[in-house]
């Protein structure tokens, strides 16, 4: 059965972010994913992993200036080099915190521009991050995420992505399926997973609408997750929500799981 992890820059969020891997273990988790720590030197992270026997599943490459509206580099004309130094960036904490998976954030997509360009240069900083990223046994993710959530973000849907995924053909490259974007943009969520399962390395999942509590809206998410187990997925799923109130008065949709991963 699938084996969850804690999205620590979303659960937990009441505590300071080097307090999190605790809670997350106490929580019964054993492995953790968050946005990125560039701030935090990686011994310290490593540390923290070790002491709560966590698993580093998964974080992004630096995704540029986030408070001045970056959302990634990938497809950002003129930031070639910033784009390249976070790639060697992330693969270094990746090294040391002994972490496969790494999700690129395509970036922006700013008014006046011409999609088909941003595409064409995602791709070829996709293949380069590849490129390196295969070389030290590390997997880059693109992930399509909703565009009213993000506005302007230049992938929105499973279905661009598989096809970016087609022409790229890169063994190094594959999909993050997140459950509540792909729910939003497009919803058949079972389809779309059982039609993806090829390219699909990481799963996340939250509650539609809201980005709440998995069990909370429209989605069933334990049908889905057995689906996700009858199709063979033996990765991770990311618990990628925003708690209705703590953490933890909101895992009981996760105890029926716990312990039963195979
Ligand atoms: O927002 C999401 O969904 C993510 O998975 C993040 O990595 C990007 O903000
Ligand atoms: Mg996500």
């Amino acid at each position: 059965m699938p084996r969850f992890c804690a999205n620590l820059s979303f659960l937990f969020a009441d505590l300071p972010f080097e307090k999190r891997f605790a809670a997350a273990a106490a929580a019964g988790f054993s492995g953790v994913e968050y946005i990125g720590a560039y701030d935090m030197p990686m011994a310290d992270i490593k540390r923290h992993l070790d002491e709560n026997e966590l698993k580093q599943v998964l974080f992004n490459l630096p995704p540029g200036d986030w408070e001045a509206g970056d959302r990634g580099l990938a497809c950002r004309p003129g930031r070639e080099e910033e784009f390249r130094d976070s790639v060697f960036r992330a693969l270094d904490y990746a090294t040391t915190l002994e972490c496969d998976m790494i999700h690129c954030m395509a970036g922006n997509m700013a008014k006046g521009e011409d999609p088909g360009e941003l595409a064409r240069l995602y791709c070829d900083n996709l293949l380069y991050a590849a490129d390196e990223a295969g070389k030290a046994g590390v997997t880059i993710l693109i992930e399509p995420i909703n565009g009213v959530d993000m506005p302007g973000y230049l992938l929105n849907s499973v279905e661009q992505a598989a096809v970016i995924l087609d022409q790229l053909d890169h063994p190094a490259l594959a999909l993050q399926f997140d459950i509540y974007h792909a729910q939003l943009v497009g919803g058949d969520i079972a389809s779309r997973l059982a039609r993806h399962f090829d390219k699909i390395r990481h799963v996340q999942i939250a509650g539609v609408p809201g980005r709440h509590e998995p069990d909370r809206g429209e989605l069933n998410c334990s049908f889905l997750f057995y689906l996700l187990d009858r199709l063979g997925y033996d990765g991770w799923i990311g618990c990628e929500y925003k708690p209705q109130g703590t953490t933890e008065e909101g895992l009981g949709w996760l105890s029926p799981w716990q312990g039963t991963a195979s």
